[in-house]
């Protein structure tokens, strides 16, 4: 992950539990502010241990969170904070997951799921970026923080994604099988992760997640079709639901294992692939918006303001 470069900024906000509102741009919007904000994520739990710092490091390149030293060791994602003296003395690895892929395409549910083993069936669109940690355990006692960046779908085409992009141990390139065009768009995600890494010296581990398989009898896009482009640009496949929880936590487990040389026995493999029983429920066209990406040149990119304001002052 890139820390120095020409014009680097840090900044500091506090977030706070969920409550669905989107934060308040700041008046001026010249350079990125010092300080300490209020930021209103609607991913996080409630509770006062829900909330905690984050150091925001702008770079030429890439935004850069930094999590408090406590949240790098604790062993549940958003915030619990109460750690044992052991917790406190381990020390984790720490990867950086980017999420990304046409809007309602179930993003955002992948990440709760794996998060925090939850699914709501409303839609929310997420409005630039929200994020989530997760500690995994990979063979050979190996403990790993995963940092889940939820990018939001229709940042397709806007000045931050490559920021978001940049540094990423691991991109999810994600899609619905019951939306072709969601897989059709890929093509252009992929592209901007290519051009986002091309100056970096670690590439990121890339996997293709086809999501919603709890909705097979409804599906568009051909399991062939989505080998071919795993094969065609050696990305990792995956299907998931984020429903049903069908291997959700295989999906983040692969990825973590390939970027870190372990390999994952069948019973692991198993383990990880556990399914939620689920309702079958109508699944009407019209009561999920399908934000699938417009054109490039109609897109508008809507980020938490402080990120718009560091993309008008790194460069
Ligand atoms: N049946 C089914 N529905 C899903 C699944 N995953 C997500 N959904 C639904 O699809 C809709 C969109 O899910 P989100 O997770 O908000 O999609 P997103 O990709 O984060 O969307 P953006 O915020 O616009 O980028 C919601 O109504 C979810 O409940 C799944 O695995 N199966």
């Amino acid at each position: 992950m890139a820390t120095a470069a020409r014009h680097t900024h840090t900044t500091t906000r506090t977030l706070a539990p969920t409550s669905g509102s989107a934060p308040v741009p700041p008046r001026n919007c010249k350079r990125p502010r010092s300080g300490t904000d209020t930021v209103t994520n609607r991913n996080h739990e409630s509770g006062p241990a829900a909330r905690f710092s984050v150091d925001i490091r702008f770079t030429d390149r890439a935004l850069v969170l930094l999590f408090p030293a406590w949240i790098h060791r604790s062993s549940r994602g958003h915030g619990s904070g109460v750690m044992s003296d052991s917790e406190e003395e381990s020390h984790d690895r720490q990867l950086k997951f980017v999420v990304i892929g046409d809007g309602a395409c179930g993003k955002t549910s992948l990440a709760t799921r794996f998060a925090q083993e939850a699914f709501g069936k409303q839609y929310k669109q997420t409005i630039g970026l929200d994020f989530f940690l997760k500690r995994i355990s990979l063979p050979g006692n190996l403990n790993v923080t995963l940092q889940v960046w939820d990018i939001g779908g229709q940042t397709l085409g806007g000045k931050m994604l490559d920021k978001y992009v940049y540094g990423a141990h691991a991109v999810l390139l994600v899609y619905d099988i019951t939306n072709y065009q969601s897989f059709e768009n890929l093509e252009d995600w992929f592209s901007m992760v290519k051009k986002a890494n091309e100056e970096s010296d670690v590439q990121p581990v890339v996997s293709l997640v086809g999501n919603k398989i709890d909705l097979e009898h409804m599906r568009t896009v051909k399991a062939d079709k989505h080998q071919r482009f795993c094969q065609e640009n050696s990305l990792i496949s995956q299907f998931v639901s984020a429903k049903t929880g069908d291997s959700v936590n295989l999906c983040f487990q692969r990825v973590a294992a390939d970027i870190l040389g372990v390999k994952l026995n069948k019973a692991e493999i198993e383990q990880s692939q556990r399914v939620v029983k689920a309702d079958i429920v109508n699944y009407s066209q019209d009561t999920v918006a399908r934000t699938v990406n417009p054109p490039r040149s109609s897109i508008v990119s809507g980020v938490f303001s402080v990120f718009l304001c560091a993309s008008s002052s790194g460069r």
